[in-house]
């Protein structure tokens, strides 16, 4: 699990918020499998409207300009994004993610990595923090507007309630042209000592083994 910093600018808040105030929000059960229907208790909006689509491909676009999303997921598919509120008294108790689920094509994907982008400042509404579970206990992620958390699907993961204010996010899933944890990783390490190698060689070298892994692990 990472959290990427400025994924999105203010400016591109204000205009997120301000294009979301508009959007049809509807009951978020719908949208979650039957165990975490029972624990989940937020309000979505979801790209079956022109404008939440948008909204959507707008921040799509930001999270693959990020300079670090690219290297460390990998892109291959990605689910419709839902936008999701959370009002006080609201929560998503502890659950996991569909293994599956529909793309924008409205076919299958598989779940290697989930994120959420906060679109609010933590200042403007109490909990609403994102726990993760980890081999040493729960992590807890409350990251300013505009952070994007990342983390493996697989894990138990839960939205503390809101006591204040509100809690507006992007959440999606994504399936990685590498589908081991283990292997991203590898080809995310690499890929940093290649920034930091100056132009010549042994960049060329650090270029060739990322390209040579990848025809090993990718899948087509
Ligand atoms: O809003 C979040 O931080 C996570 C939401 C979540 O777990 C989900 O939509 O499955
Ligand atoms: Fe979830």
């Amino acid at each position: 699990m990472i959290v990427l910093a400025d994924v999105l600018s203010a400016e591109d808040l204000e205009r997120l918020r301000g294009g979301l105030a508009k959007a049809p929000f509807r009951d978020g059960k719908a949208t979650a499998g039957s165990a975490a229907r029972k624990v989940k208790d937020n309000l979505q909006a979801r790209g079956d409207d022109a404008t939440v689509q948008a909204l959507a491909r707008f921040i799509r676009d930001a999270l693959e300009r990020h300079p670090v999303f690219h290297p460390l997921v990998r892109p291959a598919r990605w689910s419709n994004l839902i936008f999701s509120r959370y009002s006080s008294g609201q929560q998503y108790g502890l659950h996991t993610d569909d293994a599956a689920m529909r793309g924008e094509d409205g076919e299958r994907l598989r779940t290697d990595l989930s994120f959420t982008l906060f679109l609010t400042d933590p200042e403007t509404y109490e909990g609403g923090a994102l726990l993760l579970d980890d081999l040493d206990g729960e992590r807890e992620f409350r990251p300013a507007a505009g952070s994007a958390v990342i983390y493996q699907t697989g894990r138990l993961h839960r939205v503390t309630p809101v006591t204040a204010g509100e809690r507006l996010a992007c959440v999606g899933w994504i399936q990685s042209l590498v589908r081991r944890q283990d292997q991203r990783e590898i080809l995310f390490d690499l890929e940093r000592v290649r920034r930091a190698t100056p132009e010549g060689e042994p960049r060329l070298l650090a270029d060739k083994t990322i390209g040579n892994l990848l025809r090993m692990w990718a899948e087509t």
